[in-house]
């Protein structure tokens, strides 16, 4: 049976599907093909840990499921973004199910005894990124197809301008990051290794149970020394107040969900220490958690006697006329960039401060140059790069700018991504070291208390996949590619060594592939990027995520653009919907106006994919002539400019759904190779035709006022349904297919 798996996740794109499934599952149903959903939203996996407290309320382990799917031929999965939850969410997201009559524990901060450890590691299995790393078992495609590029260059966003003399900027340590840590080990044997800690009285002690590693794989290590990092943000406070420029922090606490979350917790303690360190006592005895953000703090002031809370509040006020401007979330509710660790998120915050001139919102909700922390040099100096290039040449222009496809490398977990159950906090100064069976000593670093510790693992089989990906992208599109690689980082010295030997496996005449260090890449894409010329990125994990949201908001206003394809590294297909997230403010502005902005573009790129994969596997023609004619129908909606528009009064989210459902109709009624399936189709698109102007205005007439949607991380489907199908003529034609 041909089967595709429709995944429900959260926020914006969980709302969109309430309008855009029931039209997949019909136009497929058509075709004999079944569209099946599973869910793996943040509610649903939180309610999957704790099945014997739910007893008949229960519900499957969905994302579990997809994860070993995904490992075999057969999977065809269509994964919405999702959220990757920061503890602050987690918590939210665990009292909307409290309310909703779920017996859920609550989540505990600091664990005592067996059963609330066992509690904190069942809800620890659904922070962060939980989802992405078990479904993407194969190495990641994202570009913009041809049409969209063509698109975008037609109708080009708007970019802000860049002035030479933009005091904004990249800073970062310049020791004691990662960057300067980094030792790495390519495995001769497959075995485990064992991680070691040792404290300087001498006392050892595993951090964790064993690693198991394959041959030829690579592994790493670094440290993060918390000490020159809180040195560090003490220089940059007092440079960004001497400047007048705003301090921002730009971290990847979600899908990073050990690390990042403890260096935002020593950003938070510095920028606010006088406070912090004023009310040591009473803020331990509230619980505020600097990891969480200093909304933390406010949301725990509320404990306090109205006095205390006075006096705090007011002491923060007087702070931040000491300190720099700090960028802001959302001006207007006072929410600034170190109030909650998921709401500034690198591979967004920095593209959409460099399509902003370079510039964030400050409180008075103006833009103001910046300056934009991203302490650890691995990653910081590709950002700069694009800044210095933007102030000698100005903004890019979406009209004529070249593309960059990504092709990178990320399956099996591959680098940072895959390190966090290897990631540790240190408890006290001492040696880590990671050590094989035979006893010898394969990377090792002095830490001391506080420090971040890290160990990555990259597969052979998931660079080797990755180089020939590389090569048949380049050879597919004849384009240029250059492997972002740094000479000076010792994990990557390890990578090129595999990249050379593995390019030999392929047919490479003709093809222009170089290796080039991160800045110097990007120096280099850029300039072919301003020539008009595409380029191939071919990157580590970490890049893949960074640049597959820089280049398509620069090319095409947005990530939700794009193609994003994971080729399973065992036949099967994982088919993503763009680059981007689960875009909360979408959220926020549907609940007070019922109009959701979402483009869901992404899935309708994504769905073609996945049909076509279909009908490449299980040789089902039918999938073919709807993937066919869905491309066609993307076409049209591109060409007619059919995504929804940011205010009121055109067509939303629901509206563009119409109108792919429409231009879908009218294909599959007009191709021949399938006379029967046209048939079937022809009544359907005359009947969409033939009521376009109705459905458009039963669309629009539903806007401008608040909707309820019963909950926020599980939304009541009994009032999520009708407020995102509000068209009865579009919900009748789709019911006669
Ligand atoms: N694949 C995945 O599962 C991913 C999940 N995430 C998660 O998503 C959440 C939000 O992350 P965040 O950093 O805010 O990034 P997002 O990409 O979700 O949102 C940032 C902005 O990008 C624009 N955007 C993104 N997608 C679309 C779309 N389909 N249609 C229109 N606009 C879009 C919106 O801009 P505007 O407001 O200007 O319209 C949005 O506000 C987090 O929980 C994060 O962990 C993030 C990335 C990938
Ligand atoms: O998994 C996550 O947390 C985010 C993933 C992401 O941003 C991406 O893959 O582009
Ligand atoms: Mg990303």
């Amino acid at each position: 049976m041909s089967k595709i798996l429709y995944t429900l996740t959260d926020e914006a794109p969980f709302l969109a599907t309430a309008s855009f499934l029931p039209i997949v599952q019909a136009y497929a149903r058509s075709a004999g093909v079944v569209v099946e959903t599973r869910d793996i939203s943040l509610s649903a996996r939180i309610l999957a840990q704790f099945p014997q407290l739910l007893g008949e309320r229960a519900v499957s382990d969905d994302l579990a499921e997809l994860g070993e799917l995904a490992k075999t031929p057969e999977a065809n999965i269509i994964k919405l973004p999702n959220i990757s939850a920061s503890v602050p969410q987690l918590k939210a997201a665990i009292k909307e199910l409290q309310d909703k009559g779920y017996p859920l524990p609550d989540y505990p901060d600091a664990p005592q005894g067996e059963r609330e450890k066992d509690i904190k590691q069942r809800y620890d299995r659904t922070k962060g990124s939980a989802v992405n790393p078990v479904l993407r078992e194969g190495n990641s495609d994202r570009r913009a197809p041809a049409s969209v590029k063509a698109y975008a260059k037609k109708h080009p966003h708007r970019m802000g301008k860049w002035d030479a003399a933009s005091q904004s900027h990249v800073a970062n340590m310049e020791s004691g990051d990662f960057y300067g840590s980094e030792q790495s080990y390519t495995m001769v044997n497959p075995g485990n290794v064992r991680i070691e800690y040792t404290s300087v009285t001498g006392s050892s002690f595993p951090l964790r149970g064993p690693v198991p590693v394959q041959a030829g794989e690579v592994i790493d290590a670094a440290v993060l020394d918390a000490k020159a990092l809180a040195d560090f943000v003490d220089a940059q406070i007092a440079d960004a107040k001497a400047r007048d420029v705003l301090f921002s922090l730009h971290l990847k606490a979600t899908m990073m969900k050990v690390s990042d979350p403890i260096m935002f917790g020593i950003v938070v303690s510095r920028f606010y220490a006088p406070v912090l360190e004023k009310h040591p006592r009473t803020l331990a005895e509230i619980g505020f958690d600097p990891n969480n953000g200093i909304g933390d703090l406010y949301a725990k002031l509320g404990q306090l006697p109205e006095s205390q809370r006075a006096a705090i509040e007011a002491d923060i006020s007087a702070l931040y006329a000491q300190r720099p401007a700090l960028a802001m979330v959302n001006s207007d509710k006072g929410i600034t960039n170190l109030h909650v660790p998921s709401d500034v998120i690198v591979d967004a915050s920095m593209p959409a401060m460099i399509r902003d001139s370079g510039k964030m919102w400050n409180a008075q909700g103006q833009l103001q140059d910046t300056k934009a922390l991203i302490p650890d040099r691995n990653y910081s100096g590709i950002y700069q790069a694009v800044i210095d290039d933007c102030k000698e040449h100005g903004a890019f222009d979406p009209a004529t700018m070249g593309s960059v496809p990504n092709v990178g490398l990320m399956a099996q977990a591959a680098e940072e991504y895959g390190s966090h159950d290897k990631t540790f906090k240190i408890s006290g100064d001492g040696t880590v070291r990671v050590i094989d069976e035979h006893g010898t000593v394969l990377l090792q670093h002095p830490v001391k208390a506080g420090d971040i510790w890290r160990m990555c693992q990259t597969k052979d089989a998931a660079i080797r996949d990755w180089v020939k990906l590389a090569v048949t992208r380049a050879r597919l599109s004849n384009t240029p590619v250059i492997f972002w690689l740094d000479p000076r980082r010792d994990h990557d010295r390890g990578l090129v060594a595999k990249v050379a030997a593995y390019l030999n496996e392929h047919d490479t005449n003709g093809l222009d592939i170089s290796i080039l260090s991160p800045i110097r890449a990007m120096r280099q894409t850029l300039k072919r990027v301003r020539a008009g010329l595409d380029t191939i990125a071919a990157t580590g994990n970490v890049l893949r995520d960074y640049l597959t949201d820089l280049f398509p908001i620069m090319e095409l206003g947005t990530s939700a653009k794009m193609l994003s394809i994971v080729p399973l590294m065992n036949g099967g297909g994982l088919f993503e919907t763009g680059a981007g997230g689960s875009a909360p403010k979408h959220v926020q502005q549907f609940l007070e106006e019922d109009y959701l902005r979402w483009d869901s573009l992404g899935e309708f790129l994504a769905l073609g994919a996945s049909f076509e994969h279909l009908a490449n596997t299980t040789g089902n023609q039918t999938a073919q002539v709807l993937a066919d004619a869905l491309d066609a129908a993307n076409a049209l909606f591109l060409d007619n400019d059919r995504s929804p528009g940011r205010k009121l009064g055109t067509i939303d989210n629901r509206g563009s759904h119409f109108y792919v459902a429409l231009y879908w109709a009218q294909a599959l009624a007009a191709q021949t190779t399938d006379p029967a399936l046209a048939a079937k189709f022809a009544v359907l698109a005359k009947t969409l035709t033939d009521n376009e102007a109705k459905i458009v205005e039963e669309l629009i007439a539903v806007q401008g006022k608040p909707v309820d949607i019963g909950g926020y991380y599980q939304p009541q489907m009994d009032k999520l349904v009708p407020a995102m199908r509000p068209s009865a003529t579009l919900n009748a034609a789709l019911a006669t297919l």
